[in-house]
């Protein structure tokens, strides 16, 4: 029985970066928040400015807590009186985090590619190293066995197996990790913190491209795996997410606020207060944009087959893309969508040397790929974690780099070297104009990796749209964004001139609420293409 029943105590702090002066703004101020074992937390934040990760963070001992929640029991007093260390005992699955850190690119085609599966980690291996084959030595016996220690125990096997099966892994425990869609990678981090048994796990938007049957199998499992604090959950939610049922407690950030408190208190007041930085509505609302129209064809796909081994993905897939259409492509996870993207992009090898696909009226074959690249505006969470974070780089001249689709910024004015500079320039202000936050100017001089996480999201969207490439590709670009920002990039793509009338534009989202057209108002440029069963289809 433990003698502390809180899980988290905060009397009253305030919240500042280590190594801040006396002085310095705190970045929560007044926080006070108590867990009670036995509750279950939401933390609510806009997604604007990275807030609900602030709070996370703090948990976490990233930041300094002044004063620091007092003897006995301290921060988490129900580890307290096991006399456990919170730094190991606690841990966070986030979503805005990218996979690699650093400044370097890599490459992230080589999951199509070459991939030589005995040579990856597969999933399994990467949940218990233990079973990775020890490395026979030239000088150990060539007979002798060397069968990998076991460490974990039968009852435990039986959990990770319940677990995978929950989560819907089960096919995908032996193929290399790198080879996971989104949705399944998401899922796999999670069960790789649970089996990790912590005694708390933060799980920041976990439904964040999970499809729309996959986010109840999930909640439910968290729901029971905290009733038995196993471990317990806290989930980060934006404020546009629907809260589960059975959270009954919400703290909900706003700048430096937070409010905590039980579920109905809190929420009556989210209305009012929630809203971080966003674009400026009034602007795109005053742009006459003209109605897109359908035109040339642009991805003409036909028949196209991807498989791995035996792991038939597209097959006998055929699409067709003209200018002024705006298409949602739909499909569980691993349905194909980014592989089908992938083709289109370049990325797959396959892409190169199918006789099946034609983009822009010619062979993929005969079109060089950067110029694919200057005629292709993307944005996707590959390309999230690919896009180099150097210091140097300014907001400019990140978006800059996407009038060639390039990853550093080229040309006097980091604006590319192509003709028509002056329109170029123009492009840049406009859509920091539209999408930036107030202080647009000054935002443009900003360096890049110093931007909050959802920040870098949108102005890597500014990248995609600026050049006003033929093809648009969006996938997953709202994760992680407040429901101001959504609504801002929904109006600028539907009517504010985000996107031209000959422009073609394919979104990929789990959220229907996210797509910027719909049926009834656009019904003759919207459409959806479905993949499913590696088939594909227009859905009428
Ligand atoms: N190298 C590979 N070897 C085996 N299977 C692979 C490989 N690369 C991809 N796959 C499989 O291809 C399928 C399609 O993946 P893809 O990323 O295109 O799905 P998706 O529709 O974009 O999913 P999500 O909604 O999760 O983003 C997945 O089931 C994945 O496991």
């Amino acid at each position: 029985m433990h003698r502390w029943r809180s899980v988290i105590n905060i009397p009253n702090a305030n919240v500042y970066r280590f190594g801040d002066g006396r002085y310095a703004q705190p970045l929560l101020r007044d926080l006070m928040w108590t867990v009670k074992e036995g509750e279950s937390w939401a933390v609510i934040g806009s997604g604007g400015g990275g807030e609900k990760s602030v709070l996370f963070s703090t948990l976490l001992g990233r930041y300094r807590l002044a004063p620091y929640p007092p003897p006995p029991g301290g921060l988490f007093p129900f580890l307290s009186s096991d006399g456990l260390d919170p730094y190991s005992e606690v841990s966070i699955v986030s979503f805005g985090h990218r996979r690699q850190a650093g400044g370097a690119f890599y490459d992230y085609s080589a999951r199509y590619g070459a991939v030589h599966e005995e040579d990856r980690l597969t999933l399994r291996q990467n949940m218990f190293p233990e079973t990775i084959p020890p490395l026979r030595m030239p000088y150990e016996d060539a007979n002798a066995t060397l069968e990998p220690t076991p460490i974990i125990s039968d009852e435990e096997l039986a959990i990770f197996n319940d677990l995978v099966a929950q989560m819907g892994l089960g096919q995908f425990l032996d193929l290399p990790l790198i080879a996971l869609s989104n949705g399944q990678t998401r899922r796999a981090r999670i069960l790789k913190a649970i089996i990790k048994k912590p005694k708390l796990l933060l799980l920041d938007e976990p439904l964040t491209g999970l499809d729309i049957k996959a986010r109840p199998l999930l909640l439910s499992t968290l729901r029971d795996l905290h009733a038995k604090k196993k471990p317990r959950v806290i989930l980060g939610l934006r404020a546009q997410d629907a809260l589960p049922d059975w959270v009954g407690h919400v703290a909900l950030v706003k700048g430096s606020t937070v409010t905590a408190g039980d579920r109905e208190t809190v929420l009556r007041n989210t209305e009012h207060i929630l809203g971080g930085w966003h674009g400026q509505s009034n602007k795109i609302r005053s742009i006459e944009s003209p109605k897109a129209q359908i035109g040339k064809v642009l991805i003409d796909l036909k028949n196209i087959k991807v498989q791995y081994s035996n792991r038939k993905v597209l097959h006998q897939l055929s699409w067709q893309i003209r200018q002024g259409e705006r298409w949602h492509l739909v499909g569980e996870n691993g349905s194909g969508k980014t592989t089908l993207l992938s083709l289109i992009t370049g990325d797959h090898p396959q892409s190169e040397t199918s006789s099946h696909l034609r983009l822009f009226s010619q062979p993929r074959s005969r079109i060089p790929t950067t110029l694919l690249r200057s005629a292709i505006g993307i944005m996707s969470p590959e390309l999230f974690d690919a896009f180099p974070r150097r210091s140097t780089m300014t907001v400019w001249d990140v978006i800059g780099t996407g009038f060639d689709g390039d990853f550093v910024p080229k040309g006097k004015k980091s604006v590319g070297s192509g003709i028509g500079m002056k329109w170029r320039m123009g492009r840049v202000w406009e859509v920091l104009d539209v999408l930036g936050p107030e202080a647009w100017k000054h935002f443009a001089k900003t360096s890049f990796p110093s931007l909050s996480l959802p920040q870098q999201r949108v102005v890597l969207l500014m990248r995609a749209l600026v050049g006003r490439a033929p093809l648009i590709l969006l996938d997953e670009v709202w994760s992680g964004m407040d429901e101001t920002m959504v609504r801002v990039v929904r109006e600028y793509l539907r009517g504010g001139g985000g996107v031209g009338p000959d422009q073609a534009v394919v979104v990929i989202t789990h959220w229907e609420e996210e797509v910027p057209w719909n049926r009834i108002e656009d019904s003759e440029v919207f459409k959806r293409f479905r993949l499913g069963g590696g088939k594909g289809w227009v859905e009428e």
